[in-house]
């Protein structure tokens, strides 16, 4: 179930969690973060790569570059014994921004943002079917876990993709990780 857990910047404990999707989509609604739930009903092979996963969900993936304006699209494909598992993890457990927002749209499995907005910081556990916008500029990171499994599609506007500007802010160190 997807979960929203509010907490003050300076604390590791959440003020709120909120579970109704409605409730989450208000929440992130009101500080300019995107939250939808989609329909991810087309069958993958586990740890379907790019072409499985953009092929089945092609007309999604036009759909959300036509309203965007975004030109590309990739997947990252994580499955719990991948060899680059702790790298990858390592990698998007640093606070970063992107110069672009961050359109993800799970159709496999879960993973865990983390936003840092003004003087707090929202935990977004995204699930199968969660489509999620960062804007622009926000601080945040991502945990997948010591056992990742999920397939999410990146929207890219910009022509080298992945981008991140890492904040060097150590703030990802005090929050609740992923145990499994
Ligand atoms: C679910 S995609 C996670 C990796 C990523 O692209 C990112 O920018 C995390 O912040
Ligand atoms: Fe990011
Ligand atoms: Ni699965």
């Amino acid at each position: 179930m997807s979960r929203l857990s509010l907490y003050p910047q300076a604390a590791d404990t959440p003020t709120r969690t909120l579970t109704e999707f409605d409730d989450i989509a208000e929440a992130l609604g009101e500080v300019g973060v995107r939250f939808e739930r989609w329909s991810a009903t087309t069958p993958l092979s586990m740890g379907a790569g790019q072409d499985e996963t953009l092929t089945a969900y092609r007309a999604d993936v036009d759909r959300l570059m036509a309203e965007s304006g975004y030109r590309s699209a990739d997947v990252i494909s994580l499955t719990p014994d991948h060899p680059q598992r702790e790298m990858l993890r390592a990698k998007f457990l640093d606070e970063h921004t992107h110069g672009e927002d961050e359109i993800r749209f799970f159709v496999e499995g879960s993973g865990l943002f983390y936003l840092h907005i003004g003087e707090q910081v929202y935990g977004v556990l995204c699930e199968k079917n969660d489509l999620i916008s960062v804007p622009a500029g926000t601080p945040h990171w991502f945990d997948m876990g010591p056992r990742p499994h999920f397939i999410a599609i990146r929207l890219f506007g910009n022509p080298d993709g992945w981008v991140a500007h890492f904040t060097q802010n150590p703030i990802a160190e005090r929050f609740p990780r992923l145990e499994a």
